[in-house]
């Protein structure tokens, strides 16, 4: 009920908040609506009554009164519903941007990546629509009440026993609730099997993937998984619909019994001669709206219930969100940096495992320099990257940055001192030069500061490709969109990541994976060159992940990982002379080139 209430008044402050004139025009015609139903019925009753009397006047105004009454019951609705369509809509996009919000808004990922966060996620996605529904069921409820109570008085001045009539209506109220509870439950347990559905149904519609699903012949296997997931996911749910559809029914006969009862109450009133045949027309007239109102009820608190149950997860979601940042944030990252950023006894593991993936890490990255991070697949380098970025925060140990511990620092202060470069970018299909602006948002239409970043990221070859230079829309969603190839994509993705002027620390994990080895030892020596100059004013660090031993070697510090600890660190001339794993990892390289 607490839920129901928080729920409904959420629902109602943010229609408020939308649009104050059509929220209160809404509520008027709902309720109007609502309660020219049961005036209705006594209109009838008047009507009959002076009709069997005689009484040409009276009957006269109560037949207008009944057309006036027929024609607000009948139309009303539709007209609130003209002015709550708009407001439902702005309600279902206010939801979608708290749910953006959300999932972007906490200082780390780590929501992301916990299986009952993500399912939380399923579940809202799925019921965005029913932040729309849920105006209609609140506003629909308002009238509905107002009815119920008129529709009593009535039936009680006929017989006080009749008032048992709408008390019988809560047995279907709260079986009606059980079965929705019933329903939730369902849809929360069949969340992992719908998100790993809709992941393979997002896989293999994917415009990008359908070359490697044809190579590997994989459609049919996909296709095959995904409709057993899905297919899991629907026997449960058809499963607890079967359970709520049976629990709804017994509270339904409940109330059908308690309906017979009250027409021959009625009926048999009449035939004493208690009551006249006005009150049979207004009881039968009645009774059949209680039943209508018991239904709709039910219908509307299943709404109210699903809308309720979705605040509750977004409440949740926010809590979760907003624990995520660090306790006290009360540092501010250097404006530059003099000594470098260090690890001390940084252990890290995922959240929800049980193994270490970083362990005991101490490291130092100086101030100015380049730092190249190798290790084979698995090591921890992209952990360490996420370390650093302030993606999660250390199970064990600190990372400072000039002696400030990151963990003190509010992570947007943080981002902003960070640009980075990553193997999974974004193919923001926007004009080419948006796509890469938006790396630096404040200078995002600045086309010298974005030509500048293209020309860092040696992508100026793609721009010389694109029709319309840097107002050229990308992507194949928009029917004039140019598509680009992968390595075309990365490197204005590389671009994006070099617009930032004044980063303390430049992070690119394989952000050139897409280029061939030559592009890659070429651009970064070019980089490295460029970076060196720049961070003797500003102490910005660079790192990055490579596979590639030609750029690895160019690096001022390069960091060995392996098994989630540094097992060695140097220069490449102290690496390569002391026989250890660089050695061994560069030698190899070495050979498969030559
Ligand atoms: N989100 C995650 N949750 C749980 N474990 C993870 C997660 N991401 C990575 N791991 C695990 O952490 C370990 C280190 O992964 P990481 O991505 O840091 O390796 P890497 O050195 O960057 O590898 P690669 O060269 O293949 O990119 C791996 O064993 C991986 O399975």
């Amino acid at each position: 009920m607490r839920d129901l209430r928080i729920g409904a008044l959420k629902m109602i402050t943010t229609a408020w908040r939308m649009d104050r004139r059509k929220t209160v025009v809404s509520v008027i015609l709902m309720v109007s609506g609502a309660v020219a139903a049961p005036a209705l019925a006594a209109a009838l009753a008047w009507m009959t009554g002076a009709v069997i009397a005689g009484d040409t006047a009276a009957a006269a105004w109560a037949g207008v009164s009944v057309a006036a009454l027929a024609v607000a019951a009948l139309t009303f609705g539709h007209f609130a519903h003209l002015a709550y369509f708009e407001l439902s809509e702005l309600a279902e996009l206010d939801f979608a941007e708290q749910l953006i919000t959300l999932s972007n808004g906490s200082a780390g990922i780590e929501h992301h990546e916990r299986p009952e966060h993500a399912d939380t996620l399923t579940v809202l996605q799925r019921e965005a629509r029913q932040f729309r529904v849920g105006l209609e069921a609140l506003l629909t409820s308002a009238g509905l009440l107002l009815a119920v109570a008129l529709t009593a008085v009535l039936l009680a001045k006929v017989n006080p026993w009749l008032l048992l009539l709408p008390l019988a209506a809560f047995p279907p109220l709260l079986t009606g609730r059980i079965a929705e509870r019933i329903s939730d439950r369902a849809r929360t347990g069949t969340a992992e099997p719908t998100r790993v559905a809709l992941n393979l149904f997002h896989l293999t519609t994917s415009a990008r993937l359908a070359g490697e699903l044809r190579v590997f012949r994989l459609a049919g296997e996909l296709r095959g998984r995904h409709r057993t997931l899905w297919a899991t996911a629907t026997r449960g749910l058809v499963r607890a619909q079967l359970a709520a559809t049976w629990v709804r029914a017994a509270g339904q006969i409940v109330f059908a019994l308690a309906y017979v009862g009250a027409v021959l109450l009625v009926v048999r009133d009449a035939i004493t001669g208690r009551r006249g045949v006005g009150d049979v027309v207004l009881v039968i007239a009645l009774a059949a709206q209680v039943n209508q109102q018991v239904t709709t009820a039910v219908t509307l608190l299943q709404d109210l219930q699903r809308m309720a149950a979705a605040y509750r997860r977004l409440a949740g979601l926010t809590e979760v969100v907003t624990a995520t940042g660090p306790s006290r944030p009360d540092q501010s990252p250097p404006d530059r940096l003099r000594d470098g950023i260090t690890l001390r006894d940084v252990s890290f593991t995922y959240p929800g495992t049980g193994t270490p993936v970083l362990g005991e890490v101490n490291l130092k990255l100086p101030a100015g320099s380049t730092v190249a991070i190798v290790g084979e697949n698995g090591a921890g380098k992209t952990t360490l990257v996420k370390l650093l970025c302030g993606f999660y925060q250390p199970t064990r140990g600190q990372v400072l940055a000039d002696g400030v511990d990151l963990s003190r620092v509010p992570m947007p202060a943080w981002r902003e001192r960070v640009a980075a470069g990553f193997q999974d970018f974004i193919r923001y299909e926007f004009p080419a030069g948006e796509t890469v602006g938006v790396g630096d948002l404040p200078r995002a239409g600045d086309e010298a500061a974005i030509l500048a970043a293209l020309s860092r990221a040696q992508a100026d070859d793609v721009l010389e490709q694109l029709d319309d230079g840097l107002r050229t829309q990308l992507g194949k969603t928009y029917a004039d969109g140019a598509e680009l190839s992968g390595g075309q994509w990365q490197k204005l993705a590389l671009g994006r990541a070099l617009m930032r002027s004044a980063p303390l620390l430049l992070v690119l994990d394989e952000p050139t994976s897409a280029l061939d080895p030559q592009a890659e030892h070429a651009l970064f020596e070019q980089y490295a060159e460029q970076a060196r100059r720049v961070s003797a004013a500003t102490g910005a660090i660079t790192l990055f992940v490579s596979h590639r031993f030609s750029t690895v070697r160019m690096a001022d510090l390069i960091i060995v990982v392996r098994d989630g600890r540094v097992v060695e660190s140097g220069s490449h001339a102290d690496l390569a002379a002391s026989g250890g794993l660089y050695s061994e990892l560069f030698a190899l390289q070495a050979r498969a080139y030559s």
